[in-house]
């Protein structure tokens, strides 16, 4: 996938539900205010591939379904998941150098069985919804900002194009691992939007200046009286960054 240009063309709006027919109806509603859609583990346990493809239609796709296994059940899932030709796919990167590497080499091959570009292959690093307490109640003393950025440098190490990160590590992880490293940011959350499960969140028009490369926008948008209007909005609160 080529690095978008223009603020709206950054958005990847996730469509986190299990009604076919109102996530039909927000990826047509939000076609040109929205640079893709994003597709996870709600969505696809209850419509699986067909309905992915049925969704998406022409557009970018990011399947987000966080592969987290033995590193040859990951590199089967990827490789399956090419069929339903995504621009970006992730695996969590806590499974390990092992299986990242078995994912990169499954995404290359299977991108190819398919006859699609390959897509950007990203690890989740800590999860957006978690916080310094959160991780040391499952026994990861390392606070979030650390065990993002260990994380991430093997990520870059086991031939992954990027990371799914919080605003907050944005800047950190652009020091880190250079220009070309993509950071997909979840956990965003305009001012005049809802926190909801979201603790490490920031608004769309700070993780663009930190140096996000795509941001990953659900709620705000969905749950908005009018999706689009409020795509819009947040297109125009990041161009006021650029
Ligand atoms: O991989 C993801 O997309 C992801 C990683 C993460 O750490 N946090 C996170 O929120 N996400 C996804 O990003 C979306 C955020 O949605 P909202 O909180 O509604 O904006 C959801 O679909 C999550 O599954």
């Amino acid at each position: 996938m080529q690095n978008s240009r223009t603020a709206h063309e950054r958005i990847f709006v996730a469509l986190d539900t299990l009604d076919f027919g109102r996530a039909e109806e927000l990826a047509r509603a939000l076609g040109d205010s929205v640079g893709g859609v994003k597709l996870g583990k709600e969505f696809f346990t209850a419509h699986g591939p067909e309905g992915v493809r049925g969704v998406a239609g022409g557009k970018p796709l990011f399947l987000d379904l966080k592969f987290h296994d033995i590193p040859n059940t990951v590199a089967g899932a990827v490789r399956a998941a090419m069929h339903m030709r995504p621009v970006m796919l992730n695996v969590h990167a806590s499974g390990g150098r092992a299986m990242m590497e078995a994912a990169a080499l499954a995404a290359r091959e299977g991108a190819e069985d398919a006859g699609i570009e390959r897509p950007w292959l990203l690890a989740v690093t800590v999860l957006t919804s978690l916080d310094d307490a959160d991780l040391e109640s499952v026994g990861q003393r390392t606070p979030a900002s650390d065990q993002v950025r260990r994380l991430a440098a093997l990520t870059a190490d086991s031939g992954l194009d990027g990371v799914v990160c919080s605003p907050r590590e944005i800047a950190a992880l652009r020091r880190d691992l250079g220009p070309d490293f993509k950071l997909v940011v979840p956990g965003i959350r305009p001012a005049w939007a809802a926190g909801g499960d979201q603790k490490r969140a920031a608004t769309p028009r700070d993780a663009l200046e930190a140096g996000a490369d795509v941001l990953v926008i659900g709620r705000p948008i969905t749950a908005a009286d009018d999706p689009a209007a409020a795509a819009r909005r947040i297109a125009h609160e990041m161009s006021a960054a650029a």
